[in-house]
């Protein structure tokens, strides 16, 4: 069955809108009436069986327009064959129109809103005309949301209607088809509750019609057409034998029902019926596989193919577009040199002209960094293309802004962030000299020598790292250089580098919260203008956080043995019992089409500047559509890293016998028992709160424990190295990203597999994604370097326990930095009331104590324990 042709459905046009079609108010808003009734006849051939006009624009003179364009279209006869849908919220307009009408008018709309006396008045005036009437389901305290109010306002509104003669077969209800698949649970039934009220107005007010407007129903795939008509092919499907009878809908953009994707079709109908709980999710996914997949998108590619060069230079450039840069870069080349000009002015003018719309738009938030990688990599391809001829003419390459040493410190991998941050300042006209990850200060220094920096910035994402920058800032004061120092990545802080990195050294020293203030930071350092004002301003700045700190005294904090005294007290007679599986396992190739549906998208948003959460960021007003490129992207690399096998997954889990001494655990791996040495909160508690320590989530005898390590990150090096041979930084940090969500949808995933099988406790747990990525379940999974257990040196003991490095492959930096970047480790607690907390400060008692308990110097557990000193 087709959605329209075999049923009395009767579908109005509602091209001639200029609320809803962008077109055609340009039309009317400079009075070109012509071309406005070509749309309306489109919209009669396109088999629009009414159409609605609508002139509500606030710079129109709406009763002119409207009457104008209604006696345009009735001296038309293959136009005035079909009936016209007056439709204003200004009931002059509606009158207006009324008056230019030959055949049976309909009004859009009368309703309740404003109580039954106006109603009845507008509705005695349409009949007066011989109008039907659209009547919206609206009454004097809002719009019908719910199957009972569609149903309650419109019964009675027929009661009213038809009680002054009314004739009901003139009434046109539209109890409100409202957005669904938005991401709030309240609108999941919007789509069942129009189809259900349907049928029951029809049943209760006999003789009338039902219509809607579809388009907000597919509202939150806007920008993705296919699945917008296959959305609203699929509700008129359900909709019309429940009694819908017209629909406001473009005619020539419905798909035939059976011809839909069978899958799309499926998903579609899970949400409009809500038949799941992961019903917009699902279709969120899938809908990406479909978007541009259009003829409308397929014209609007063709038609920036016909440009001028530098417009198209631009186009691509702005939009990311790799696919001709190539060929669009030649055909410019050759025209600078058939002018006798010189390639590098290729470079110079429409290269940098189209990056420099690209950073303004970036600048003024109207771009993102998604889309910024990606115009980066058509420039980079671009001038890799130029490079030859450049060479060939031994000319200077272009003069850049300057250049920028960037380094993730020893001791740390971590480099999506310093990537970012590399190829934003690349795109705003600096040099990057990228020295990858794990770099020896004595390499950063050389590197800025040789060079001649005019920047060196630092970047790290563990704790340790914090440590390393000082050794880097002190050993730049001993080099007695002056070169700017930038320092960036998760843990650092604007008051950590006032704090113990400015103090190190002379030079200027600057905090940069993220790539979007980078560029600006940069800029200033390098104007020979600004950099003075600037360094001054930020010395100042970083002079009175240390001020604001001297003034504080240090927290005052419980003695050690008072917080000890005021630990967390659980029930044991809850405890976990003993595990089904314990002992040590090991899954040396987890299948990652297993893991993709524990991914948490959110974090993977965050990492790309994206704010909002998953899945309302596809549709956020500001970053959505940045947010959907982005993610579809991700979507069809995930598809090739799953199908083509990029990565390989590999974790173990151990599942231990474990008691409690004091503060410390210890867990019997094999027969000996090996301390794990916790840390507990010593800030004063009010209340009845609890100075906390994971040691005691385990009872002092008899009670289990496990650890985990996993990764999905082997074999990303051979793909990250192929991007980049091809100067493709964005599927370089594409995957990398992608990495590091399989490797902690692994660590969810094998946490799952834990509870509910290798230990057993949860058997029956019945969780979805969602649920998980709120913790929904019994038990926690703290992580070294995480607040719980601040200290990343427990790694190499938890590694030991699972012999981690030979049954999973990762292995410990310097710094206790995983490798591969994509592997998450951490603890197993069982008990119901584990949660997680933070340390936070410690005082000088504890690192002594917990200096013994390690066996180690005092000066090695400060270092291991500095970003909790009470200092
Ligand atoms: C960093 S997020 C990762 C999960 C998130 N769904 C994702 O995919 O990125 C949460 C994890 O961090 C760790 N974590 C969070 N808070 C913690 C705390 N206070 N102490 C120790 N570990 C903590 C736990 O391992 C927890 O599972």
């Amino acid at each position: 069955m087709t959605t329209a042709s075999s049923t009395n459905f009767v579908n109005i046009g509602e091209r001639t809108n200029v609320t809803g079609s962008a077109r055609f108010k340009k039309l009317i808003l400079n009075d070109d009436y012509e071309a406005a009734v070509e749309v309306a006849r489109q919209q009669v051939e396109n088999g629009a069986q009414i159409i609605d006009v609508n002139m509500d624009e606030g710079l129109l003179d709406a009763e002119m327009a409207m009457t104008t364009f209604l006696k345009l279209i009735a001296a038309e006869p293959d136009i005035a064959r079909v009936p016209v849908m007056i439709d204003s919220s200004k009931w002059k307009v509606i009158e207006a129109g009324l008056k230019c009408v030959s055949g049976k008018p309909i009004v859009n709309s009368i309703s309740m809103k404003e109580g039954e006396a106006e109603f009845l008045k507008h509705a005695r005036l349409c009949m007066a005309y011989g109008a039907a009437v659209v009547v919206m389901a609206f009454d004097e305290t809002g719009q019908a949301d719910t199957k009972e109010r569609k149903i309650e306002i419109c019964e009675r509104a027929y009661k009213l209607l038809t009680g002054i003669g009314f004739p009901p077969e003139d009434i046109i209800f539209d109890p409100n088809v409202f957005a669904v698949a938005t991401g709030i649970d309240e609108h999941r039934r919007y789509g069942l509750d129009f189809i259900e009220a349907t049928a029951e107005i029809k049943k209760r007010c006999p003789h009338v019609h039902i219509s809607g407007g579809l388009s907000n129903l597919s509202f939150s795939f806007r920008g993705n057409e296919p699945v917008r008509k296959a959305m609203h092919s699929v509700f008129l499907y359900h909709a019309i034998p429940a009694g819908m009878d017209m629909a406001i809908v473009n005619a020539g953009q419905l798909d035939i029902y059976d011809d839909i994707d069978p899958e799309l079709r499926e998903h579609c109908e899970d949400v409009v019926f809500d038949r799941r709980d992961d019903a917009t999710d699902r279709l969120i996914t899938l809908a990406e596989k479909f978007r541009g997949t259009d003829v409308v998108a397929e014209k609007a590619a063709a038609e920036w193919r016909g440009y001028e060069v530098h417009k198209r230079l631009e186009h691509s450039l702005v939009k990311g577009i790799d696919a001709h840069i190539i060929e669009d870069t030649e055909e410019m080349r050759a025209a600078v040199k058939d002018r006798g000009g010189r390639p590098i002015e290729v470079i110079e003018g429409p290269l940098m002209d189209g990056m420099n719309v690209v950073g303004d738009l970036f600048g003024s938030g109207k771009m993102f960094l998604p889309q910024v990688v990606k115009s980066a990599r058509v420039m980079k391809k671009a001038v890799a293309h130029l490079f030859p001829y450049i060479e060939a003419e031994k000319e200077e390459g272009a003069k850049g802004k300057g250049k920028i040493i960037m380094a993730t410190v020893k001791g740390d991998v971590h480099d999506i962030g310093k990537n970012i941050v590399g190829v934003v300042f690349q795109c705003n006209g600096f040099e990057v000299i990228d020295l990858g990850v794990m770099v020896a200060w004595t390499d950063i220094l050389a590197a800025a020598k040789e060079h001649d920096a005019d920047i060196i910035g630092l970047s790290g994402l563990i704790t340790p790292s914090l440590d390393e920058m000082v050794t880097v800032a002190e050993e730049m004061e001993r080099a007695k250089m002056t070169t700017p120092l930038l320092i960036g990545g998760a843990t650092t802080s604007k008051t950590h580098t006032a704090l113990r990195i400015e103090p190190a050294y002379s030079g200027p020293t600057i905090y940069v919260l993220d790539a979007s203030r980078a560029v600006g930071v940069a800029s200033q350092l390098v104007s020979d203008t600004q950099a003075e004002p600037f360094i001054a301003a930020t010395r100042e700045d970083y002079e009175q956080v240390r001020i604001a700190r001297a003034g504080k005294t240090a927290k005052k904090l419980e003695p050690l043995e008072r917080a000890r005294a005021n630990g967390a007290k659980l029930d044991f007679a809850k405890k976990a019992p003993a595990p089904a599986k314990p002992g040590l396992h090991v899954y040396e190739d987890w299948d990652l089409a297993d893991l993709r549906d524990y991914i948490d998208w959110t974090p993977f948003f965050r990492a790309w500047e994206l704010a909002g959460t998953y899945p309302s960021i596809l549709t956020d007003e500001v970053v959505g559509e940045s947010a959907s490129d982005l993610f579809r992207d991700a979507q069809a690399m995930l598809d090739k890293i799953i199908s083509e096998k990029w990565l390989t997954a590999k974790g173990a889990a151990g599942l231990w016998r474990a008691r409690r001494d004091g503060d410390d655990i210890l867990v019997s791996p094999e027969n000996e028992e090996i301390a794990l040495p916790m840390l507990r909160q010593q800030v004063s508690k009010r209340g009845g709160k609890t100075n906390n320590c994971l040691a005691d989530y385990i009872d002092t005898s008899d009670d289990w424990m496990g650890g985990f390590a996993v990764t999905a990150g082997h074999g990303i090096e051979e793909h990250v190295q192929r991007f980049e041979m091809d100067k493709d930084d964005y599927n370089s940090i594409l995957l990398k990203a992608l990495g590091d969500r399989l490797a902690e949808a692994f660590a969810e995933r094998m946490h799952e597999h834990v509870r509910k099988d290798l230990w057993g406790y949860a058997a029956n747990e019945d969780l979805d994604c969602k649920a998980l990525i709120q913790e929904k379940y019994q038990g926690i999974r703290p992580a070294p370097g995480y607040p719980a257990c601040p200290d990343h040196s427990l790694k190499p003991i938890l590694f030991e326990m699972l012999d981690a490095t030979a049954n999973t492959g990762i292995e410990l930096t310097t710094s206790f930095a995983m490798t591969p970047t994509a592997a998450v480790s951490g603890f197993y607690f069982a008990h119901p009331d584990a949660d997680y907390f933070g340390v936070a400060r410690i005082s000088e008692d504890q690192v002594e104590d917990y200096a013994t308990r390690r066996g180690v110097p005092l000066d090695k557990a400060r270092q291991w324990l500095r970003p909790n000193l009470n200092e």
